[in-house]
């Protein structure tokens, strides 16, 4: 990895490769790097993430799955971020001392949602406990309500959290309420910190609003076209922009409405980049056939503006 560039731009959200008989498959993870770095133009990953199943897997796994990650992204890579959360704090610092320890660009930490922190001083106390084990490594709050639970504003959150976690970097925001997100970024303009938007349908209105970039499971299969939107908006061409940004949702809203998890997202991934993903980790269910052959027809028979 190159260090440490300021981290903007699209992240994957990596899924889990597995074999069929649930072990993960580390031996895919060197294809999966040049897939993304040079099919989608994606140079960023987030690994043990929710895409990745990280919550679903044990310590050993994650730790492998890291250090993979880690040493196929040298020099090929620009940001390895390790998701470290769990919900036992002792697993969550000694995942985030062994990211620290193979060279991680950054670690992130989820709120623990089994027995949910209730307010914000309870949050940033279990996140503190978990960064003061990787001194060194920059710090991101993984926000994901719809998942966790834990609502606790993140305008709130920031609001000293520098003197609480030096190491604090910015934030994973997976969340729809961008109203909150503004409130962050207009609030923190002195700060320095990175906001990385995470609901993918809607990045063009989070990078109106000072999103640095985002993380998500479509920058996977879908990098090329996003980063495509990305210079859109720079330019800034925004008519051409929303083109992106529309048939990405189009889509997205196709296959929400057959069922869109991260086993047909790994269904998805197999398809496109011709990396055997595997079955997802019960509870979670292999995608259905039906399921593959409309999503991949839909994919097939969107025109994008680039003419693909
Ligand atoms: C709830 C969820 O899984 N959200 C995804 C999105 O990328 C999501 O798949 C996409 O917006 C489609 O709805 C990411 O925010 C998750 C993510 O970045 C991760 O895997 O850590």
């Amino acid at each position: 990895m190159t260090p440490r560039k300021k981290l903007q731009g699209l992240v994957a959200a990596t899924v889990t490769p597995m074999t069929p008989d649930g072990q993960i498959n580390l031996s895919v993870i060197r294809q999966y790097v040049d897939y993304l770095v040079s099919e989608q133009k994606v140079k960023s990953v987030f690994v043990n993430g929710t895409t990745g199943e990280g919550l679903s897997l044990n310590i050993q796994e994650r730790k492998q799955l890291a250090e993979e990650w880690v040493c196929q992204g040298k020099d090929k890579l620009d940001h390895v971020i390790i998701h470290v959360g769990a919900l036992s704090l002792p697993d969550s610092q000694e995942l985030a001392r062994h990211a620290a320890a193979i060279g991680a660009s950054a670690i992130a930490v989820i709120a623990p949602f089994f027995f949910k922190p209730t307010s914000k001083d309870e949050l940033i106390a279990f996140l503190q406990k978990v960064a003061s084990e990787a001194p060194a490594v920059p710090f991101y709050y993984y926000h994901i309500p719809p998942l966790t639970g834990v609502k606790i504003r993140v305008e709130e959150l920031l609001d000293g959290i520098k003197e609480q976690i030096p190491t604090f970097q910015g934030v994973k925001f997976s969340d729809t309420d961008l109203l909150d997100l503004a409130q962050c970024i207009n609030k923190n303009e002195r700060e320095q910190f990175v906001f990385l938007y995470g609901v993918d349908e809607q990045l063009l209105s989070a990078l109106a609003i000072g999103a640095n970039g985002a993380v998500g499971s479509t920058y996977n299969y879908l990098g090329r076209k996003t980063n495509l939107m990305l210079e859109a908006f720079a330019k800034p061409d925004l008519v051409l922009a929303r083109k992106y940004q529309f048939l990405t949702g189009e889509f997205l809203s196709f296959v929400i409405k057959l069922g869109f998890g991260v086993a047909q997202i790994k269904a998805v991934m197999t398809f496109v980049s011709g990396i055997p993903m595997g079955p997802p980790r019960l509870p979670l269910v292999d995608a259905s056939e039906e399921f593959i052959v409309k999503a991949k027809a839909k994919l097939d028979s969107t025109v994008w503006p680039d003419g693909d």
